[in-house]
């Protein structure tokens, strides 16, 4: 638990994902070429791995490789603990988030999950949904700060979705919160209304304090990236957002060098595939939050490639891909691994602290798309065409054949 309750505070106090820019200086070489001196270890962290479900199980495998690769090139060791979590814990223990699951999580240094969900559980009471185990894992380690930033690589503009124009050079950070908001909101579920009609329904609640930490964070990630936050909100219509402005505003009060904006969410939605470079940091509720970065990630090219790092006041942090469970690729060695290998990066950075090794693993990303590797979901031609392993393999290639990068 060393470095764990560091984990807001190193992810707020340093430019986050910086390592991702187009700009990173790291020393590209030649796979095979240069190989690196191994320390002696010296270092050794608990992590948990959750595989999950569909892709999950071959994301973790592929990430799990290269986070132990980079850090064991950095002098870091890991007791990995693999648990059950989503359909899988279901399937074997009748609940989505076994006791000991969480119980292990939060014993742990960190946590990297892969995603959750399927068909097979699709029909399953609320309680018994794999993402409900999802979100009681987030709830249980109180992680309400997820960060998923959005980097336009140089290497992947032609995979973006939107012209080269557009999409160069983008450089985003989604700061979302993550345990409040319509997704935990009470009341909610079914009844009957004054007419017999049957309704379903939900709750978008935000207390001071939930809003006040999240805008502190946004305004402190912004502050070290570009200076400018933009919030995203529907204060047009909804209470909860009148609300939520009102205290991104007072905040605003501490962070007189951040530059703060305020937006309505649909026209977020259409300026984030309008003119992307005009947003550097964006704050928002867990719903909106959830939406617009999966929107920005086409940005970048793909789903596979998106990131995210969630973090509580203390304990360990959690590690995710932004993508789910891509039933429709499951076992079938489709997947792109490198959003789970980033997610490895970021645990590294901001859950540990090791940055060193989290910039390893982010320049041998770079190295094996500038090498050309490419899965399907960012393919275009001209490039090397694999599958989920041996995107992997390139990428432990690209790890063992590095020069340090620079501290
Ligand atoms: N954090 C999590 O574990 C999340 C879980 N889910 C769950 O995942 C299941 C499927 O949900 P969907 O809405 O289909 O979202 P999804 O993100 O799983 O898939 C959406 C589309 O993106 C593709 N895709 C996703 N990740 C990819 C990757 N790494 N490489 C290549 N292509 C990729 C899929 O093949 C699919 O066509 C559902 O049960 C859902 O509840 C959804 C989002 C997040
Ligand atoms: C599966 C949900 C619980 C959440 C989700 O889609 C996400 O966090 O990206
Ligand atoms: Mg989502």
């Amino acid at each position: 638990m060393a470095m764990a309750s560091l984990q807001l505070n190193n992810a707020i106090a340093k430019p986050l994902f910086m390592g991702m820019r187009p700009s990173f200086p790291y020393k590209k070489n030649s796979v095979g070429r240069i190989r690196c001196a191994a320390t002696t270890p010296s270092k050794r962290y608990t992590i948990t791995l959750l595989p999950g479900d569909g892709i999950g199980p071959e994301v973790i495998s592929v990430a799990t490789n290269v986070l132990k690769l980079a850090a064991s090139l950095e002098g870091i060791e890991f007791d990995f603990q693999e648990m059950l979590v989503g359909g899988a814990a279901l399937d074997s223990t009748g609940l989505p988030l076994p006791a000991e699951t969480l119980s292990a999580a939060k014993q742990s240094d960190a946590v990297l999950l892969g995603a959750i969900g399927g068909y097979k559980w699709d029909k399953n009471e609320k309680h018994l949904k794999p993402e409900t185990g999802l979100l009681q894992l987030r709830a249980g380690l109180q992680v309400f700060a997820n960060l998923r930033p959005a980097t336009v690589l140089p290497q992947l503009v032609d995979a973006s979705t939107l012209k080269k124009e557009v999409a160069e050079g983008v450089d985003l950070m989604v700061v979302r919160e993550l345990t409040g908001g319509i997704y935990f909101g009470k009341p909610r579920g079914f009844s009957v209304n004054e007419n017999g009609q049957e309704i379903g329904f939900n709750t978008e609640v935000y207390a001071t304090h939930e809003i006040d930490r999240i805008a502190r964070v946004a305004f402190e990630t912004a502050r070290k990236r570009r200076g400018k936050l933009c919030s995203v909100d529907k204060a047009n219509v909804l209470e909860a957002s009148i609300f939520w402005r009102k205290r991104v505003m007072a905040i605003a009060s501490e962070y007189p060098d951040v530059e703060l904006s305020h937006m309505y969410v649909d026209n977020a939605a259409m300026q984030l595939v309008r003119d992307p470079k005009q947003f550097d940091t964006i704050v928002t509720n867990n719903i909106f939050g959830d939406i617009l970065s999966d929107e920005a990630s086409m940005i970048t090219g793909s789903i596979g490639m998106l990131p995210s790092a969630s973090l509580g006041e203390s304990g360990p942090g959690l590690f995710e891909p932004i993508h789910g469970s891509a039933p429709d690729i499951a076992g079938q060695d489709k997947a792109n691994p490198l959003a789970t290998v980033l997610s490895a990066a970021m645990l590294l950075k901001y859950g540990l602290g090791e940055e060193n090794a989290a910039k390893r693993i982010e320049a041998a990303v770079l190295d094996t798309l500038s090498r050309g590797y490419r899965t399907g979901d960012i393919y275009s031609s001209g490039n090397k065409l694999v599958g989920c392993k041996e995107m992997g393999e390139e990428v432990l290639k690209s790890v063992d054949s590095q020069v340090p990068a620079p501290v």
